[in-house]
């Protein structure tokens, strides 16, 4: 199995939780889809899953290992087989397009190529490539504070393109992109999922992007994973009470009584 979760929970520091019993396993070349409300834990589960946070319970395995079993540098050399997309790459403002992409590599070069591709970048040729796919290749020795939001995604999505990792972790990839766009560049993922049979997982926001480009969706409400289903097999019904937004369905006023008109008789 790429992931393995077995009754994972998540509570942050405040005492809230945002994961609670999380059953998941998902094997080596499947797209999977992370849908659900507003703060339902996709967020939460994505970070698990990078190994930026421990899990408050249960047992985790990343591709094949338990990370908070293994010694920090061990732990660092997990993090570098996988590829993680940010809703907002958070990507310095003054650097180059080209090194942002580049960076994609650098938990496998040693240090003193890092250092060098800071100075000078040593392979301009696959950044432009990566970027191509994406139909940025102008941008390449642009700014990153020079790009809109949608074109700073794309970046991100060029860079662990170029990483080529194992697992690749999408958290609203696409949110800042029209749907022509944003359709192409879930298209562009998959095809990259599919081409090397490494492991998908994102979370969206658009259900209908997930339905076309997924063929497994997790539905996640209230930090519980309320539904894993294939695509092809969920219904509107389950869609609908996935969410099912109860305070917004109940008025926080009483309606005000209807205006009454009186029209003074002559
Ligand atoms: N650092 C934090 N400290 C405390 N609570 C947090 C923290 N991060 C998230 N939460 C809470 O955990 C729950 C899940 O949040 P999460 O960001 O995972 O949701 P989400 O499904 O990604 O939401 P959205 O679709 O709005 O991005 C929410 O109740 C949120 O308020």
């Amino acid at each position: 199995m790429t992931l393995n979760l077995s009754g994972v929970g998540l509570t942050h520091a405040n005492g809230q939780v945002a994961l609670s019993d999380i059953e998941l396993q998902i094997a080596p070349g499947e797209r999977v889809a992370i849908i659900g409300p507003s703060g339902a834990g996709k967020t939460s589960l994505l970070r698990l899953l990078a190994t930026a946070q421990q899990p408050s319970a249960g047992r985790i395995e990343v591709l094949g290992a338990d990370p908070w079993r293994l010694s920090a540098a061990a732990r660092q050399r997990l993090r570098a087989r996988i590829g993680l997309i940010h809703q907002a790459p958070p990507l310095p403002p003054r650097q180059r397009v080209v090194t942002a992409v580049l960076a994609g590599k650098l938990g496998r070069w040693s240090l003193g190529r890092s250092l060098l591709n800071l100075l000078h970048p040593l392979d301009t040729a696959g950044a432009a490539a990566a970027l191509a796919r994406l139909d940025l290749a102008e941008k390449l020795f642009e700014h990153c504070d020079q790009l809109s939001g949608g074109q700073l995604q794309r970046v991100g999505i060029a860079r662990v393109l170029y990483q080529e990792p194992e697992l690749i972790l999408a958290d609203e990839p696409v949110s800042a992109m029209d749907p022509v766009l944003a359709g192409h560049t879930l298209g562009v993922l998959s095809e990259e999922a599919g081409r090397r049979g490494i492991t998908l997982l994102a979370s969206l926001h658009a259900v209908d992007l997930a339905l076309a480009h997924f063929p497994r969706i997790l539905g996640v409400r209230a930090g519980r994973l309320v539904f894993d289903r294939p695509a092809a097999a969920l219904t509107r019904a389950e869609l609908d009470a996935l969410y099912a937004n109860e305070q917004l369905q109940q008025p926080a006023t009483p309606p005000a009584a209807p205006h009454v008109l009186h029209i003074p008789r002559c």
